[in-house]
């Protein structure tokens, strides 16, 4: 793992003790004698993509300024003319979850060797993120073993975290014990519309009302960095208790390439909490939600990937009460491997909805 300072590539983090210079790294790179990730890479499988787009959650949102031994920023890779220091905030108007756990796992990445990955993470959003300043990210290295390293990362804004992530790494190794479930049989990415292109068939409705109208037209103008296919999407004015599942195709907007697999699972952990926690709200169509947040966040890397390629997201809640409710979900490339596996309890505090139609 390197990070470049003004072009110079730095070796992997120095062990402790070094006197780090301060450096302004890009995104996680192959490894110190390959070309950085963000530029272009290509090699392997060549992506149908426009491999000149690269992914702005490679070349901005996933990039952190290295400020010392194992302390981060988001501050200059974030800025974005929109939102001044982060790409894309839900209407929350919190800092959206996937954001911070998918630049914790890059900042705990940066600190262990080049020939482990991440197979565990598990996280705590513990205050909401406030979108008009930056965020720090510390990492504690708390062991690095034989075949596994452990690190602990605080995100940090105001002096105070608003996330604690421990991740885990573990070098390649071969077993004869494997197994997976099967994955579900759905309709293919190119069977299907996208989320804006639904969006766009709802908003010629006649019928629809302005209220619709206006919500619908705010989720398309968002600069979301992730290409959703929802499968079997419920018409959202639709007001009939669904099951507490759904499945869609996701993919990370733009070219990232093969190889660095680190960066696949930073990509997937940003990609892996949108749209998430709704799962639980799907049978509860009677209920406004006043306030949601994800109280946690845990994943599993068990295959190989490619974030920028269409996986198929299954999500499903299990359970609901005491104002929380917990979703899984699994994360599908599209050759059957189960790549990803994840979890989420959130909170919800919700009131009465008053029944009206779209129409
Ligand atoms: C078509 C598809 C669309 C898809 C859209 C996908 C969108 C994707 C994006 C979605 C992203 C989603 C996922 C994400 O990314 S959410 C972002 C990641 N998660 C977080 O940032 C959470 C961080 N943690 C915290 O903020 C705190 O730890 C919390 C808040 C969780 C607890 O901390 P604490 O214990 O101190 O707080 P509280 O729970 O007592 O209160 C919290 C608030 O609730 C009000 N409250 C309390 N009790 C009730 C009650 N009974 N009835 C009504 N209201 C009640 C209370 O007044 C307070 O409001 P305010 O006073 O602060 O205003």
């Amino acid at each position: 793992m390197a990070a470049s300072s003004g072009g110079k590539k730095l070796l992997p983090e120095p062990s402790k003790g070094t006197s780090a210079a301060s450096a302004h790294s890009s995104i996680l790179r192959k490894s110190s004698s390959e070309k950085p990730v963000t530029e272009a890479t290509g090699s392997g499988s060549k992506s149908s993509r426009n491999e000149d787009l690269h992914s702005v959650l490679v070349t901005s949102v996933l990039n952190l300024e290295r400020l010392d031994l194992d302390l981060y920023s988001n501050e200059h890779s974030n800025r974005c003319t929109f939102t001044g220091t982060h790409h894309w905030v839900p209407r929350s108007r919190m800092l959206f979850g996937g954001q911070i756990v998918g630049q914790a796992l890059v900042a705990a990445a940066m600190s262990v060797s080049e020939n482990i990955y991440a197979h565990s993470l598990h996280c705590y959003f513990v205050r909401a993120g406030d979108p008009k300043v930056p965020v720090l990210y510390q990492v504690d290295r708390i062991r690095d073993g034989k075949s596994f390293s452990v690190r602990s990362v605080k995100a940090i804004q105001h002096g105070n975290p608003i996330l604690i992530c421990q991740s885990s790494f573990q070098r390649k190794m071969e077993s004869p014990i494997h197994h997976q479930f099967t994955m579900p049989v759905v309709p293919s990415p190119n069977e299907l519309l996208t989320q804006e292109e639904l969006i766009q068939k709802y908003l010629r409705d006649p019928a629809l009302t302005e209220k619709y109208k206006v919500g619908l037209t705010k989720l398309l103008a968002e600069e979301v960095p992730i290409e959703i296919k929802p499968i079997n999407p419920p018409e959202y004015y639709r007001r009939v208790a669904l099951e507490s599942k759904q499945h869609f195709w996701v993919r990370a907007r733009g070219y990232i390439g093969e190889g660095n697999m680190k960066l696949h699972c930073c990509v997937a952990a940003y990609i892996s909490d949108y749209s998430f926690l709704r799962t639980a709200l799907l049978p509860h169509f009677q209920y406004k939600v006043k306030f949601m947040a994800s109280l946690d966040h845990s994943m599993w890397f068990h295959a190989p990937f490619r974030s920028d390629e269409w996986m198929l997201y299954e999500c499903e809640s299990p359970w609901a009460g005491s104002c929380r409710g917990l979703v899984q979900g699994r994360l599908w490339k599209q050759d059957g491997v189960l790549a990803v596996s994840c979890a989420q309890e959130g909170v919800f505090y919700v009131k009465p909805s008053a029944a009206e139609s779209k129409l």
